[in-house]
């Protein structure tokens, strides 16, 4: 499928740009092992990915028997664990899946203006693109702490359009996450769904995006 008068590409960081499990199951397994549990398996790990970093340690207390609860005495601990170990090792392991670098920057040449929309913490986004050279390719980089609410809430789509003054008919959301396809829609948002990456272990054309691609550079023949 062929996008007409799109202007704005919005991009989701990991699982759609960046393998980042592995570094994401490290840290969680240091975190583990400090608290004295037992590690988790990475394929498990993964399939916790999505929803940011409050409710990927909530995942891992849980699977551990432990009161998961964002209030519970253990989850603050945790979470300020994980994010130590997580800010040593953020790219340590995490990889852009092939023909990433490439794609972006022809999309950009092209004309296009690219954003990023993750619900990763924010602290994390900056020093993870100047390490793969991506740091100047976004227009405008969002977090998931970046307003009060994240994917798959329409939020942070339409904020995005809205500081790059860009209709949502003109904008795109790529990512590998239902995350990303319940937010685009709920924006009135097209999408393109990525098979590779991250979601809970469900195939991602169930969440019917606009396009489905086994590959990111698969993109460049939709614009
Ligand atoms: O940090 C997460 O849980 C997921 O991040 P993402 O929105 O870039 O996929
Ligand atoms: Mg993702």
């Amino acid at each position: 499928m062929q996008f007409d008068n799109k202007t704005l590409v919005i991009f989701d960081l990991d699982g759609t740009l960046l393998d980042s499990a592995p570094d994401l199951a490290l840290a969680i397994n240091l975190m583990l092992t400090d608290l004295g549990f037992e590690a988790a398996p990475e394929p498990v790990i993964r399939s916790w990915v999505g929803n940011g970093a409050q409710t990927l340690v909530s995942r891992a207390l849980q699977y551990c028997g432990c009161d998961s609860s964002q209030d519970s005495s253990h989850f603050n601990d945790a979470l300020v664990i994980f994010l130590a170990h997580y800010q040593a090792h953020l790219t340590t392991h995490s990889v852009l899946y092939n023909g990433v670098f490439d794609t972006l920057m022809q999309l950009k040449q092209s004309g296009l203006q690219l954003a990023l929309v993750t619900n990763k913490p924010m602290r994390f986004i900056d020093p993870i693109l100047s390490a793969f050279k991506l740091r100047d390719v976004f227009s405008i980089t969002l977090g998931g702490d970046s307003l009060a609410v994240k994917k798959p809430h329409p939020e942070p789509l339409l904020h995005t359009c809205e500081q790059l003054g860009t209709s949502v008919e003109q904008a795109v959301m790529v990512g590998d996450s239902k995350n990303d396809i319940l937010a685009a829609k709920a924006a009135n948002m097209q999408s393109v769904g990525l098979t590779y990456g991250y979601n809970y272990n469900e195939a991602i054309s169930l969440q019917s995006p606009d396009v489905v691609l086994d590959e990111f550079s698969h993109l460049l023949q939709c614009f």
